[in-house]
């Protein structure tokens, strides 16, 4: 993981979208925030049917890009991370062995602690708090209203979605997806591709490729009466 993080900041070349489904969209709308100069997007179901999409140019399908010197656009990946579905990470590690940089994004209304460290291509969306000692790894996207509380370790291609909680010291391992409005108590290991679903309340390691659901709430009497 580098030092310093690869914003837009430090890397203001123009902006390629990749992807113009809903993640898409709402990146579009990051990009215009920061004031970004966004060139087009790129998107197979697309490509040659439409010559706009939400006021920019749509600049064909994946071959769009064969066109582009990755010296002097950096791309954005537009694609959502679902569950059970590896194009997120392909692309990404497609395109940067093609040389292609991906600008680490932070939404304006965003709190990041200054020392945090955020791997390319990150995307950390509107509302979401990433408290001091936090690393997060490549391509990885800390979604709306989202909450990584101090030293949590984040690997790559990892998803925390929309409202989820992580609290203190967690590590997440690449691949993982942490679903919207879960919790995570502190301490905790989610090992590799490992699905958390929504709403889960995770007090136990999770192994990787595993799944959880559900909350383990239990009325029970109170020891701290
Ligand atoms: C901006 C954005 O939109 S980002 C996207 C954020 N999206 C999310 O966080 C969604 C995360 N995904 C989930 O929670 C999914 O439901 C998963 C991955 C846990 C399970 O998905 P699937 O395997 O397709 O489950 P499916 O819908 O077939 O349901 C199977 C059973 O599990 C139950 N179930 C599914 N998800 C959950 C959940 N999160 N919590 C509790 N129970 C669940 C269903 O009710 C169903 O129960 P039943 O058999 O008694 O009817």
């Amino acid at each position: 993981m580098s030092d310093q993080p690869m914003t837009s900041v430090s890397q203001p070349l123009p902006i390629v979208l990749l992807g113009a489904g809903g993640h898409g969209k709402v990146l579009l709308a990051l990009l215009r925030s920061l004031g970004l100069e966004v060139l087009g997007v790129s998107d197979p179901q697309l490509a040659g049917k439409v010559a706009d999409w939400q006021g920019i140019p749509v600049l064909g399908g994946d071959e769009a890009l064969d066109h582009l010197d990755p010296a002097t656009v950096g791309l954005v990946n537009g694609v959502g991370q679902v569950v059970g579905s590896s194009r997120r990470a392909d692309i990404f590690h497609a395109l940067r062995a093609r040389g292609f940089r991906f600008p680490a994004l932070v939404h304006p209304s965003a709190w990041v602690a200054p020392d945090v460290k955020l791997d390319e291509g990150v995307q950390i969306m509107a509302g979401a708090v990433v408290q001091p000692g936090v690393e997060i790894g490549a391509n990885s996207v800390i979604n709306s209203r989202a909450s990584v509380d101090h030293d949590c370790i984040i690997g790559m291609c990892v998803h925390v979605a929309p409202g989820a909680v992580l609290c203190g010291g967690v590590n997440v391992a690449s691949g993982a997806f942490v679903g919207a409005g879960a919790t995570v108590v502190q301490g905790l290991m989610l090992g590799e591709k490992a699905v958390v679903g929504a709403g889960a309340t995770v007090v136990r390691d999770l192994p990787g490729g595993h799944l959880i659901i559900g909350s383990p709430a239990r009325i029970q009497p109170s020891r701290f009466l």
